[in-house]
């Protein structure tokens, strides 16, 4: 279980929030809303170990993250929200890049059948630079199946995908919870998927505060 405890996040000495609290299980989808610039990203970026809050803990399993930096980074994804891709490289290469990163290794044919299962057959060895936004979306993405995480960050893991993509991503968030994955997420679209099967945490601004 993730739990977020009293997490304040302070940018450009502004408070975005304070005091935010809230607890993920296993088979659970969060997303988290609100007006741009209200910290949404700032949040994730919080949770996934990138920045450290200015007060308040996160715990993963009852520990504090800060804690457990390695054993926590081996069952979290994070997906930021650019492509987080190496534009020099092929779509191939990009997902050999990430799984050395992982220190796990995969046959070049599941590779391939990785990159159709993201639409992106044919283009296998294509330089990203040369590829459109969504396509190199795409490419992000198929971190998703290149090592099991139980724990998906992903932010606006929709940007540039067409609509297709986004009703078989939506599957694809909704089976991994199912599964008894988590999924934290944000978006700016609404998502198709039942309300029952996922939590909105809305981002209230709080009080300008300069410290
Ligand atoms: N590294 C940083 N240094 C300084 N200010 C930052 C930094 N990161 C974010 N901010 C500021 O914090 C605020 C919140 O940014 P953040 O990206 O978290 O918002 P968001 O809710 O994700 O917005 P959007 O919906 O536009 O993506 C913004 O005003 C932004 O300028």
């Amino acid at each position: 279980m993730l739990k977020v405890n009293g997490l304040c996040c302070v940018r450009e000495e502004r408070v975005l929030f304070d005091d935010l609290s809230f607890t993920l299980s296993p088979g659970e989808i969060l997303q988290v809303a609100g007006p741009n610039g209200a910290g949404k990203t700032s949040l994730l970026r919080l949770i996934s170990g990138l920045s450290r809050p200015e007060s308040g803990e996160i715990f993963w399993q009852e520990e504090a993250i800060s804690q457990q930096a390695e054993q926590y980074h081996q069952q979290c994804l994070y997906l930021g929200h650019h492509a987080g891709v190496k534009a020099e490289l092929s779509a191939v290469e990009n997902l050999r890049f990430y799984l050395g990163l992982a220190g796990e290794s995969m046959e070049q044919e599941q590779l391939y059948a990785l990159l159709t299962r993201v639409g992106l057959a044919g283009l296998e060895e294509e330089a990203v630079a040369h590829l459109s936004a969504g396509q190199q979306r795409r490419v992000g993405l198929a971190r998703l199946w290149l090592v099991a995480r139980k724990l998906w960050i992903l932010d606006e893991p929709f940007t540039a995908i067409d609509k297709q993509g986004v009703a078989y991503l939506e599957q694809v968030i909704l089976s991994h919870a199912q599964k008894g994955g988590m999924v934290l997420l944000t978006t700016h679209q609404e998502l198709n998927i039942p309300t029952s099967d996922y939590r909105i945490l809305e981002i209230k601004p709080a009080f300008e505060e300069a410290l």
